[in-house]
């Protein structure tokens, strides 16, 4: 099997790439998982597709296979979903050495994640990342929790797994909407650290929704080099970290106030268009280069406006951003095609001119 290796100060795993299911028992005899209790999570969506060919495999290698299933969307990520997941551990008397898979995207990766970082202090947990989005990013590095009062991931952890298996044939069931929600991160890893990679993903919209295989996995494979090269250098998000938040200030605001009814990859779509914007403000990058990153994000489908909400509730959402620091709300920005910047001085003026621009016909 491919594999990468992400290093960050807290431990070391690789992410696995295969075809299947049926490599992850050499995975686990790999790490000395075996001879333990089991416990697949995933949602009703993922386990009528995926449920029973996970869990016949372990069956294989594991005499307890539980599976705890959720209703399926962002509106079910947050503490109830996660007490009905201990009260389940309980029943099935899991114990420390048990073992977690996060068989799902982001919803189910960020909230297994969490639950398995708290129950008893803490019990290992693999992800196995079913959505692009899942397989770009979300199952990488370690951040996992839940949405507070409707504030995103306010309650969580940083809590890496023991290895990442991601099956990339589980794409073929995917959405096209969910696949260009992926997409949206996929971009911000080019805009942010690598131009050769943009330009690449600019120009393979066609094979990409055709989920060209061979496209597809170069494509999840790059950008889990990308962010494990970041999350490696920086786990806790002390500083570099921040950069793969590009786009996210103002995405995360959209999505709360919009009650997750844009996916997250919209939103940070959205979001990277404002912060480009203010990119070009602050004479960092061109209209030229604006208006490029307009038109790949609409190539997939991505929206690149808002019209439906105020200024001033966007705003006042984005003082809950967790980069914010004394009030201060701190923006990631780009320098050029490739590389990133943060910026904490920006007035309260220009970043309202940021979301005016969002609410502006696209010219
Ligand atoms: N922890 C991180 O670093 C990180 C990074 C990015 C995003 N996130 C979080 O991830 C979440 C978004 O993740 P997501 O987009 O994967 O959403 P998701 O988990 O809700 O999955 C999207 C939808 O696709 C369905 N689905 C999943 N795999 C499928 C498949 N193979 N075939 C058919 N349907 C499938 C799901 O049932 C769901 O309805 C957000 O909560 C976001 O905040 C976390
Ligand atoms: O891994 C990171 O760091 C990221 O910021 C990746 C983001 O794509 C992701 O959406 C993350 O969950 C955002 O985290 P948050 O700390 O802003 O809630
Ligand atoms: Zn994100």
């Amino acid at each position: 099997m491919n594999k990468i290796l992400v290093t960050p100060s807290s431990s070391s795993y690789p992410i696995y790439f295969s075809q299947n299911f049926d490599h992850i028992l050499e995975a686990l005899h790999h790490h000395n998982l075996l001879h333990r209790k089991v416990c697949i999570i995933t949602d009703h969506t993922v386990d009528s597709y995926y449920g029973n060919q996970l869990m016949d495999v372990l069956k294989r290698s594991y005499d307890d296979v539980f599976k705890f299933i959720f209703e399926a969307g962002e509106e079910n990520k947050h503490l109830n979903t996660i007490q009905d997941m201990y009260k389940f551990f309980i029943e099935n008397h899991l114990d420390r050495n048990s073992l977690i898979f996060a068989l799902g995207g982001g919803v189910t990766g960020d909230m297994a994640g969490f639950a398995a970082a708290t129950y008893m202090r803490g019990i290992p947990f693999i992800q196995v990342p079913t959505t692009l989005l899942a397989q770009v990013d979300s199952s990488v590095g370690g951040k996992v929790g839940v949405d507070f009062l409707q504030h995103k991931n306010m309650i969580g952890a940083f809590y890496q797994p023991t290895f990442v298996y991601v099956n990339l044939s589980t794409l073929k069931t995917l959405p096209q909407k969910q696949l260009s929600s992926g997409i949206a991160e996929v971009i911000k890893h080019g805009l942010i650290l690598d131009d050769n990679y943009f330009s690449f993903v600019e120009s393979s919209t066609d094979l990409v929704f055709d989920l060209d295989e061979a496209i597809l996995e170069k494509i999840i494979q790059r950008s889990c080099e990308l962010k494990a090269s970041i999350v490696s250098q920086d786990e806790k998000e002390l500083g570099l970290r921040e950069i793969l938040n590009f786009g996210h200030t103002l995405g995360h605001a959209i999505e709360t106030l919009l009650n997750f009814e844009l996916l997250h990859g919209e939103c940070v779509s959205i979001g990277m268009v404002g912060a480009a914007y203010l990119s070009y403000k602050k004479n960092l990058i061109s209209w030229e280069i604006l208006k490029r990153i307009e038109k790949v994000l609409q190539s997939y489908h991505l929206p690149i406006r808002i019209n439906q909400l105020e200024s001033e509730e966007i705003y006042q959402q984005m003082l809950l951003d967790k980069k914010v620091k004394n009030n201060k709300i701190k923006f990631v920005l780009l320098s050029s095609i490739g590389n990133a910047v943060r910026v904490g001085d920006l007035n309260e003026e220009l970043i309202k001119s940021s979301i005016s621009y969002l609410k502006s016909d696209v010219q």
